[in-house]
């Protein structure tokens, strides 16, 4: 089994009212982790322990099996980073950022660079602070891929980016992960994000980690089981989290479709039909229900 790009233990941290953990997961090389989540959930602070700008009051961060503060360094140069906002550069323009920027970066690729400044059409000599909030972003992707790391830590990279624009900046990512043994980390509150790009999903809430959950697997096992509303139900279904009236019909909200229709058949009670879930109830449902949901990989 291919060794961990990213290992976290124990992760705490406490920030004034706020505490962040305890978190533990891992990454593979070749894997895409969605970091989801309400506002506030801890989804910036994990990034900025996980690029020591915070530090861990407790537990185990490793990177690329290095740790920090020894090779911060090392680390550092193997991960391209979008962050919320990218403060101290404002009155730059934006050829004298990527000169600086590619300093710090063995690995920089300066085509990579040109080829997204050109696809959105950012002007080399434009000031940094005079750049609307959706280029601004495009411009940090731009620099996170011209790492050419092992590993992309985005912090909401298309908030504010246009719908056009999207489809390209998913594709960037899709080229990157072509090159193998790389990962992406993804905070978003973008549902079409998290459907189109990730493997895992690392659901958080108020600082707590609920889970880490195949997407894939999510989308097979949670269903709604419709039934006919006269049918008399005993209290407990398995694996069924929600129970819904609509229009004469019963609406079973399960985590494990195969669990409910062989109850469901053994109590000869049939089944109108079987529906999808949206992703967005789903995670909705794993928030509302803490860590006792099934399918969880961590
Ligand atoms: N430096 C700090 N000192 C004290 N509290 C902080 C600090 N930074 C963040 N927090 C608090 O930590 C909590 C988590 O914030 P964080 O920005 O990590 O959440 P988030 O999940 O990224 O939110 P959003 O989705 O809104 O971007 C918030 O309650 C925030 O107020």
């Amino acid at each position: 089994m291919a060794k961990p790009l990213v290992k976290i233990a124990g992760l705490q941290k406490e920030m004034g009212h706020f505490t962040l953990g305890p978190v533990q997961f891992q990454i593979e090389p070749g894997s895409i982790v969605a970091v989801v989540g309400p506002n506030g959930a801890g989804k910036s602070s994990l990034f900025k322990l996980l690029l020591h700008l915070l530090h861990p009051d407790q537990g185990e961060i490793s990177l690329f099996g290095l740790h920090y503060p020894e090779h911060e360094v090392v680390i550092k140069q193997r991960i391209g980073y979008v962050p919320q906002d990218m403060s101290g550069c404002e009155g730059m323009k934006v050829q004298d950022i990527v000169k600086w920027t590619k300093r710090w970066y063995p690995r920089w690729q300066a085509a990579e660079v040109e080829h997204w400044l050109n696809t959105f059409e950012i002007a080399p000599q434009m000031i940094y602070k005079n750049l609307s909030k959706g280029l601004q972003r495009k411009f940090a992707f731009a620099l996170a891929l011209g790492v050419n790391g092992d590993l992309l830590l985005l912090d909401e990279p298309s908030a504010g980016v246009d719908m056009f624009s999207l489809p390209a900046v998913y594709e960037g990512l899709v080229r990157y992960m072509e090159a193998g043994q790389r990962s992406i980390l993804l905070a978003t509150h973008q549902p079409q994000e998290v459907k189109q790009l990730a493997d895992y999903i690392f659901l958080m809430s108020r600082g707590k980690q609920i889970g880490v959950y195949e997407k894939d697997r999510l989308l097979t096992s949670y269903k709604a089981v419709w039934i006919s509303q006269g049918q008399p139900l005993p209290a407990e279904l398995p694996a069924v989290h929600k129970v819904e009236q609509q229009g004469g019909l019963c609406r079973l909200v399960t985590s494990d479709v195969e669990a409910t229709r062989a109850f469901l058949d053994a109590q000869q009670c049939p089944i109108i039909r079987i529906e999808s879930l949206e992703l967005e109830e789903i995670l909705a449902l794993l928030i509302e229900g803490g860590s006792h949901h099934r399918d969880r990989m961590d």
